[in-house]
């Protein structure tokens, strides 16, 4: 496959890595300092481009891809206010679009494992649930797009919380703490605490080789499909 890589930072560069790896062609790389853009021949011959760049940069990214009817995986976190927009191009355009917060196959088992505690926590009432996520310092979002999504797996599926909140939680709401420590690739722990004891799930990446294999897999997958994709659709869970 023909690879577009819009973001070669950290996860952009270890992509890279699996994509070659994987019998695939880089035929563009777009960052901000790089000469590579939207507009060129190589960016219009992607079959996929894989978005992993900033919060505030990933919507206007998606755009330029789409203008050029180049589908996109991406793994940018904190710009989810916007996704009705990419919906409604997904929908009426005819676009294809892949998101996950997190693609590893470890953290995908993890959402599952959440939701499935937060059902059996409905017949348990002693049980407070918590979170805490810890990243490495360079992270500009808080709390982490994985622990939004374990938050809504808990909120959807365990009948006393409604919401979550960085600060001090009120009853029908889980607390995240989120820690910001040195190159950590990503720590994400639940916690459900009763006066008699506790009972923690808990999913640590060693490297980031995980998130990048994840989202090359997703690009292939991709492949002849239109329309708001996710790793659901991927992992046949
Ligand atoms: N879903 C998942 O599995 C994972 C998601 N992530 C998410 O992916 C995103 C990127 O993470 P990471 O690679 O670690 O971050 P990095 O900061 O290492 O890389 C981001 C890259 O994007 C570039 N960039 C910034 N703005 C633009 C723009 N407008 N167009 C093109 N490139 C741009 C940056 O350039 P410059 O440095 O010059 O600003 C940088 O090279 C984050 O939102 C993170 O939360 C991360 C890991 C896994
Ligand atoms: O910024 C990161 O590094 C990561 N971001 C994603 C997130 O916000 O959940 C996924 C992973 O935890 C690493």
């Amino acid at each position: 496959m023909k690879i577009a890589l819009v973001g070669y930072g950290k996860m952009g560069k270890e992509i890279e890595k699996i994509a070659l790896d994987r019998g695939h062609e880089i035929v563009s790389k777009i960052d901000v300092t790089s000469s590579d853009s939207f507009d060129d021949d190589s960016f219009k011959s992607a079959d996929v481009a894989i978005e992993f760049t900033r919060p505030e940069a990933a919507f206007n990214n998606y755009q330029n891809c789409f203008k050029n009817n180049v589908p996109v995986v991406s793994g940018t976190t904190g710009w989810l206010d916007q996704l009705p927009a990419i919906e409604k191009a997904c929908k009426e355009d005819g676009q294809t679009f892949f998101y996950a917060s997190n693609f590893s196959l470890g953290v995908n088992i993890f959402f599952e494992i959440n939701k499935q505690l937060a059902k059996i926590m409905n017949k348990v009432k002693e049980y407070d649930v918590s979170m805490e996520e810890v990243h490495h310092t360079q992270k500009l979002d808080e709390p982490s797009g994985t622990a939004i999504t374990l938050a809504e797996g808990i909120i959807n599926n365990l009948e006393r919380k409604n919401n979550w909140t960085l600060d001090t939680a009120k009853e029908d709401e889980i607390n995240i703490k989120a820690i910001r420590e040195g190159q950590v690739p990503g720590i994400h722990t639940i916690k459900y605490d009763s006066p008699v004891d506790e009972i923690v799930i808990h999913h640590s990446a060693k490297s980031r080789q995980g998130f990048a294999l994840g989202a090359v897999l997703a690009a292939e997958f991709t492949q002849g499909k239109k329309g708001m994709l996710n790793m659901k659709d991927l992992l046949n869970f």
